[in-house]
């Protein structure tokens, strides 16, 4: 096949267009926010239930429950965890927490733990505990003491720092408090709010962990949906996220029981997103709750105004100056200077009550444009179904199809009228290989990680995003993140355990057209639009090189002949980079690294002969001098 390249542009490619798409699912808890302790704060649990105490374990004859203190450390986390020391006690006794699913010892690393406690009855005890890190078979890795004074009955925070002396050879490892039992007899002590962080994504406080962040950061992302995505949304209107809930202290947020079925702690709040953004440099595309909860209902409009302005207001956390109320709150937080912020979601997925969304877009977007008119909103209806007024400018789109699907449907933006509206394909994957049962499980086709037929797929769906970027100006796959230890979706773009990231190809594949987008569109010859090839031209200022992308979909390889535009200065060599396998092949915990990109030099003269193996994605690099 020959494909002519014009030297004259099209289009921008919009900064914009490659991004992530985050909320938590599995993804926030125990993922990419650093803190390793599971059910820290007993946030939204029942007192004296064992699910109360998931994720801890008492040690030696020690009994611990998890109990509503009558003089709570805060308002927002009633519970606190009771040792009681038996009277006949000797030998350790304590508690332990497990993380989530494993915590990983590194003696590079230095860890800051933290708990409150108090005694409910003063003693004249100053029983001294020992805060440590050890393996599940008893082996210690970092130890500290720490002197609890039977004094104190109010609520007192102390903190310690942990040093391992070796690396742990696995994950199965416990964050411990314990006490000299024979010492500790019939002792009572409450504790709460416990934390023990690794060092963190560019030392952030509260930050992330390292190695996910630093595997999203690798993708060069542009923007970073959140809070989500179904998280947003509540099984309730009464559980929907709330960011004002999520700001300040850790000991003042109250966590919330999740849209995916586990308690988040919220500790990864606003503010943390925010930073995030920053030091990743990404804009946020922040959601509103629009009033629809995932239970179905959506509120009347009569009964909005309070939600709308609990939007005003998260907004005004974002980008208000520090004159106004939710703006010097960023500011009393550590931060006066706003927050980098254009794109506002309204709601999620709002297909599913579309006719309450008539009044539900048209009252938020009617109040937040007025109150904020230099910021671009998104609407989450299928485009034009409802007709919404006023008009929305931006469209969140999402699909979750079959390889088949995406190879077939790269000119899917092609046939999109162009009336001044501009899409975000906000969620994409190619998730199953079987059209009748997307949704499915492993048996019935569902993959549990991308494939190369789902990457190329996905691949051959992006030039299409590439070459309608005119009104494409952004894209995400979803899910971002997936915990193998507790999933709750799949495929996922990036996996992780307590330990190990792990890279799927669909990743690389993200990574591979982020990385290498390019500043405009070349147009070229046409693939086929039910072809089993696709390919996409940018053109790169700085430095300066036209970027050929290249998805082939199927197991033959595919020789290509690309004329290089007259006038340009090519020289005579450039770099392919490319991500090929087998149909199935996929990177998984057993396989981590089945397929990963390897770069090579081409020849580069008039054209640019290449043959895309089966089953790859390539980016050709050719320097313009
Ligand atoms: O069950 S779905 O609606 O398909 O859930 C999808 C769509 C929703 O926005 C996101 O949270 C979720 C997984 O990415």
């Amino acid at each position: 096949t020959t494909v002519a390249i014009s030297a004259t542009a099209s289009h921008p490619i919009p900064t914009t267009l490659y991004g992530q798409m985050f909320e938590d699912i599995n993804s926030g808890d125990g993922g990419l926010y650093a803190e390793l302790l599971q059910n820290r704060a007993f946030q939204q649990v029942a007192p004296n239930t064992t699910a109360a105490l998931n994720a801890w374990h008492a040690i030696g004859s020690a009994t611990i429950n998890v109990v509503a203190d009558p003089t709570p450390v805060s308002s927002a986390l009633p519970n606190a965890l009771q040792l009681r020391v038996p009277s006949s006690a000797s030998g350790a006794v304590g508690f332990g927490n497990e993380g989530y699913w494993g915590i990983k010892v590194d003696s590079t690393w230095t860890y800051n733990a933290s708990f409150y406690y108090r005694f409910p009855a003063a003693s004249a005890q100053k029983p001294t505990s020992t805060v440590s890190l050890v393996s599940s078979s008893g082996d210690t890795y970092a130890a500290a003491s720490v002197t609890l004074d039977g004094s104190q009955t109010t609520w007192k925070q102390v903190f310690v720092t942990l040093k391992p002396n070796a690396n742990a050879p696995n994950t199965a490892n416990n964050f411990a408090v314990t006490l000299d039992g024979a010492s500790a007899r019939g002792l009572t002590v409450n504790f709460a709010m416990f934390s023990l962080f690794p060092p963190t994504y560019k030392g952030r406080a509260n930050g992330m962990r390292i190695d996910v962040a630093t595997a999203l950061a690798e993708m060069n992302p542009s923007f970073f949906r959140l809070p989500g995505g179904n998280n947003l949304e509540g099984q309730s209107t009464a559980t929907r996220w709330q960011w004002n809930a999520t700001v300040g202290p850790l000991v003042d947020r109250p966590g919330r029981m999740g849209d995916w079925g586990y308690i988040n702690t919220d500790g990864l709040g606003l503010m943390e997103y925010l930073y995030w953004c920053e030091d990743v440099g990404m804009q946020p595309i922040m959601a509103v709750w629009a009033g629809y909860s995932l239970d179905g209902d959506s509120l009347p409009e009569n009964e909005l105004a309070p939600y709308i302005q609990q939007a005003a207001d998260q907004i005004e956390f974002v980008i208000g100056d520090t004159s106004t109320t939710y703006g010097a709150l960023r500011a009393s937080l550590g931060r006066a200077e706003p927050f980098n912020l254009t794109y506002i979601e309204v709601g999620n997925e709002d297909f599913f009550a579309s006719s309450s969304y008539i009044y539900r877009w048209r009252d938020f977007y009617g109040n937040l444009s007025a109150r904020y008119p230099q910021l671009q909103f998104i609407a989450t209806t299928y485009p034009f179904n409802p007709i919404l007024t006023p008009t929305p400018k931006h469209y969140d789109n999402h699909v979750y199809q079959t390889p088949h699907w995406f190879a077939s449907n790269s000119f899917f933006y092609d046939d999109y009228e162009r009336n001044g509206t501009t899409y975000f394909e906000g969620e994409y994957a190619s998730i199953s290989s079987n059209a009748s049962d997307l949704y499915g499980s492993a048996a019935t086709g569902r993959f549990l990680y991308p494939t190369m037929a789902a990457s190329t797929g996905e691949a051959a769906f992006m030039t299409g995003l590439e070459r309608n970027a005119d009104i494409v100006f952004a894209a995400s796959y979803a899910p971002l993140l997936q915990n193998i230890a507790s999933t709750q979706w799949t495929p996922d773009l990036v996996s992780y355990d307590a330990a190990t990231v792990y890279r799927s190809t669909s990743y690389y594949t993200q990574q591979l057209f982020s990385v290498n987008r390019g500043d405009e569109y070349l147009p070229s010859t046409l693939p086929a639009r039910n072809g089993t090839v696709f390919w996409s031209v940018t053109r790169r200022n700085s430095p300066s090189a036209i970027l050929i992308k290249v998805s082939n979909t199927v197991s033959t390889p595919a020789d290509l002949v690309f004329q290089l535009p007259l006038g340009i200065n090519a020289g005579s060599s450039g770099t392919a980079q490319v991500l090929q396998g087998s149909q199935n092949a996929s990177n998984t915990p057993s396989t981590p690294n089945a397929v990963t990109p390897v770069t090579f030099t081409i020849s580069v003269g008039r054209t640019v002969n290449y043959s895309a193996p089966g089953f790859s994605v390539s980016v050709l690099t050719v320097p313009i001098a």
